[in-house]
């Protein structure tokens, strides 16, 4: 095999059998040994973690799993791949054998994720891996690292390496972009998906074709860039992970199930086995973390979340960068055990002002994980006028949308209660002030 176009899966993707049907009538063509690594079980647990874990309590059909999606992001991989088969300054810099290794990246990079990984992994806690570390132990050993090494000729460790490292040499980089930058495989899929399963237009809602068709090379030649037929559509795209983020994934009741969880996982934390724990799938890690609770504070949050009647924790207060800023600024990207400690100092105020016990558990504060989102920094290049800018230099939309604290405009910082608490507290004429109490007496 001496050309990209000749590596077996991208010749499949011209092929009319040996095809996986995803939605939306998206057909990935499988060769002999893609087949073999999909059907291993470390890649068939990912069958039972829903991409979006919590989001199907507000969205009822966003039950998709982290299998469909991982299907959808190697066949984004391919088209990739067949789109820069074209460009000379691709293939000079990325040699087949390193275009094979991207695509069983891109079809193995969520291999480490465990049921509900991205609410538990914000948290920050000592005992919990990043799902990038922990996804080793299924990469590393077992069925599909035999079938990686034997009908692939790859060693599992250069795996790891693309998925992990940041890469010193040209071929790497230019690789890890496609992975993990603003346009990569992976958001290209998992909005598009997350959209079509919540039901909602936004995700959706740019040329995906037309972005594939202008891929390049930057001028460093290091890096994935577009030339300017892509810009529209790239800023549509910036656009629909904007409100994705605030229509789906920072949805305020997709965030009081967020927080819920948040709570009970690190009230059990330090008596849970993290290691067995998220090696299990979605239905019995439930079970594990309620039988864990027995009856103290984190059952009454897990019933609310997985128990026989929904019932979610309620908005008592919430303000974003601009409402509230020196309130948001407090708030913000602070350790998760400050921010329980905040909602513990908050009950004890709201049991005096109530005069009613209000329990710990019952009041939740949630804000901005400490880690920022990926900021959309991408090279456009203008074959007129033969240079290279950066694509938030070109377009206001970007300029604003990514390049200023994309994490500012979507994300919020709220208060939550129990709902029999809610109304009660939202009608304290205080309410303001024991908030700030509240932070001064936790800091
Ligand atoms: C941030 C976030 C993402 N998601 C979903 C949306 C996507 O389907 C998926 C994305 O996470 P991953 O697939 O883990 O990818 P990522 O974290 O590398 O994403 P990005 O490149 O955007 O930084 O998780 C949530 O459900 N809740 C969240 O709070």
């Amino acid at each position: 095999m001496s050309t990209i176009r000749e590596i077996p899966e991208v010749a499949a993707l011209r092929a009319s059998r040996h095809l996986i049907r995803i939605p939306p009538e998206i057909d990935v063509p499988l060769t002999r040994r893609v087949r073999q690594l999909v059907d291993a079980p470390e890649f068939r647990r990912l069958a039972n973690i829903s991409q979006l874990g919590l989001v199907s309590l507000v969205y009822p059909a966003a039950n998709h799993t982290r299998f469909e999606h991982s299907l959808g992001v190697y066949r984004m991989a391919l088209l990739y791949l067949d789109r820069l088969a074209d460009n000379d300054r691709f293939e000079a810099a990325v040699p087949p054998a390193a275009a094979e290794r991207f695509l069983v990246a891109a079809l193995l990079h969520d291999l480490g994720h465990w049921p509900f990984c991205h609410p538990i992994e914000d948290i920050s806690l000592r005992q919990v891996p990043s799902h990038e570390l922990f996804a080793n132990s299924f990469l590393l050993e077992g069925e599909l690292a035999d079938i990686l090494r034997h009908e692939w000729n790859i060693q599992p460790r250069d795996v790891v390496e693309m998925l992990t490292h940041k890469p010193a040499d040209r071929c790497g980089r230019l690789l890890r972009s496609m992975l993990s930058g603003p346009i990569d495989v992976d958001k290209m899929d998992y909005l598009m998906r997350d959209s079509l399963h919540a039901g909602v237009p936004y995700g959706r809602n740019f040329d995906q074709p037309r972005l594939i068709q202008s891929l390049c090379l930057n001028e460093a030649g290091d890096t994935l860039a577009i030339t300017d037929k892509g810009k529209t559509a790239a800023e549509m795209m910036v656009f629909a992970r904007y409100v994705m983020f605030s229509e789906v994934y920072w949805h305020h009741a997709v965030r009081s199930a967020t927080a819920m969880l948040q709570r009970a996982f690190f009230l059990l934390h330090p008596h849970l086995d993290v290691d067995s724990l998220f090696r299990l799938t979605e239905q019995p890690m439930i079970a594990a973390l309620r039988n864990a609770a027995g009856d103290g504070p984190s059952a009454e949050l897990l019933d609310g979340l997985f128990g026989p009647s929904r019932k979610l924790y309620k908005r008592v207060a919430q303000c974003s960068l601009f409402q509230e800023p020196a309130l948001y600024e407090r708030l913000a990207r602070r350790p998760y055990p400050w921010l329980v400690r905040c909602a513990e100092q908050f009950a004890g105020l709201a049991s005096r002002a109530l005069s009613r016990v209000v329990a710990p558990h019952e009041i939740l504060f949630d804000a901005p994980p400490v880690e920022l989102e990926v900021e959309f920094q991408i090279e456009v290049f203008f074959p007129k006028e033969g240079c290279y800018r950066q694509l938030g230099d070109v377009s206001p939309v970007v300029k604003t949308l990514a390049k200023q604290q994309f994490d500012d405009y979507v994300k919020r910082v709220r208060l939550f209660a129990h709902p029999r608490l809610a109304a009660d507290l939202r009608a304290l004429p205080g309410l303001t002030d024991l908030l700030a109490q509240a932070i001064d007496l936790a800091t």
